[in-house]
């Protein structure tokens, strides 16, 4: 008697969930309105992040209605801007997957503009050590999706605590999961054919990857990260804002690791995806500012696809991050992502360049 891999049914939504949010994401990147609106911390946010995180949250709710959710996004803004509401309504009410059995699955469309406001208000839990919590991303790297760079659609479970499913889901990579690290700000990549990835996980059973829109869902491969011996030919990725990575001290860091190459700067969890490929090495996110906490949405699902291919995640101090303290990584620092035979060795030299040991 066969039994169904473990959180096969949560995995199957998310990756539904996330493909369907992605295609709104990619109408919106086409449409020259963006609703770009600016946040209290002088982020930006538009309506293609509004929308998917409605898109996704209604799938959530009408699978796992007990569920917990921690996303980035709330409806405040809307619910005193009416017009930037109807645009963004008006493309969550006409975007839907190609297959009336997955958006059945998915629970069908939203069902009008007030429910899709308060679908969005529900990404505000507090998230915490117990229980089932979802967080949600729905354009990870607003600026990268702005200029036609790098951006994800990020979706991960916790279960007390532990990340269990993770789905990332990145319209502007390579398919091909051997295509080498490149940085591509501003090249006109976006949609162009051989483009658009998803990222999936599921603790204990290894990281897949497979073209985010098209073919059946079955058909992800695994993936693994490149194991590297000489870290003199590694690769390593970091933010391309200076303000979110510390880019002085991790140029430093390759340096004395004997790392040749120049870092490849790309925004959001693609970086995650990436190096959990083999297509490049290491991700440093390097502290900018005692002050800042990192969100869990930014991290969790990209935590997991990369240990379940074969890596190791853990913050400047070495201690794995923890998803169970609320909605931030409160008792976190910083990020080291490397493959687990080279993460002790990059570890020592981040903490010697800032003076941790
Ligand atoms: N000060 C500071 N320090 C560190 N991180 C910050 C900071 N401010 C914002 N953020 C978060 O960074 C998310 C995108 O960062 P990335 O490194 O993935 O991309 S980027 O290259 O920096 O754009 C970005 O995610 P999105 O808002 O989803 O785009 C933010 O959550
Ligand atoms: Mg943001
Ligand atoms: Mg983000
Ligand atoms: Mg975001």
């Amino acid at each position: 008697m066969s039994t169904a891999a473990p959180y096969s049914r949560e995995l199957q939504i998310a990756q539904l969930a996330v493909q369907r949010a992605a295609i709104l994401t990619k109408r919106v990147f086409h449409d020259s309105a963006k609703g770009t609106v600016s946040k209290s911390d002088a982020s930006p946010v538009t309506i293609g992040d509004f929308g998917a995180q409605a898109l996704i949250i209604s799938a959530l709710k009408h699978n796992f209605p007990q569920d917990q959710i921690v996303a980035e996004e709330e409806a405040a803004a809307l619910r005193s801007d009416g017009a930037l509401s109807s645009q963004i309504w008006d493309l969550v009410k006409s975007t839907s997957l190609e297959s009336s059995e997955a958006e059945g699955l998915l629970g069908g469309s939203v069902p009008d503009e007030s429910a899709m406001l308060d679908l969005i208000d529900l990404g505000n839990s507090a998230g915490g050590r117990s229980g089932r919590v979802w967080t949600l991303d729905p354009i990870d790297g607003t600026k990268g999706f702005l200029r036609g760079g790098q951006y994800a659609v990020c979706l991960a479970l916790l279960e007390d605590g532990d990340v269990k499913v993770g789905v990332i889901g990145c319209p502007n990579l390579p398919v091909d999961d051997s295509a080498p690290l490149t940085a591509d700000i501003g090249s006109n990549a976006t949609d162009a054919t051989g483009r658009g990835v998803l990222f999936s996980a599921v603790k204990g059973e290894g990281a897949t990857s497979r073209p985010l829109t098209v073919g059946d869902l079955a058909d992800g491969k695994k993936i693994s990260m490149k194991p590297i011996t000489d870290l003199a030919s590694a690769s390593f990725c970091e933010s391309v804002e200076a303000g979110h990575s510390n880019q002085s001290e991790s140029a430093q860091i390759a340096q004395k690791l004997g790392i040749t190459n120049p870092s490849v700067r790309m925004d959001s969890q693609a970086k995650y995806g990436s190096i959990a490929r083999g297509a490049g090495d290491i991700y440093l996110r390097l502290p900018t500012s005692k002050s800042y906490q990192e969100k869990i949405w930014d991290h969790a699902g990209g935590d997991l696809i990369v240990r379940e291919a074969g890596g190791e995640v853990t913050d400047t101090k070495g201690n794995r991050l923890d998803f169970g303290v609320g909605r931030t990584l409160a008792s976190n620092s910083g990020v080291i992502a490397a493959p687990k035979a080279v993460h002790a060795k990059v570890l020592d030299v981040v903490q010697e360049v800032l003076g941790l040991k």
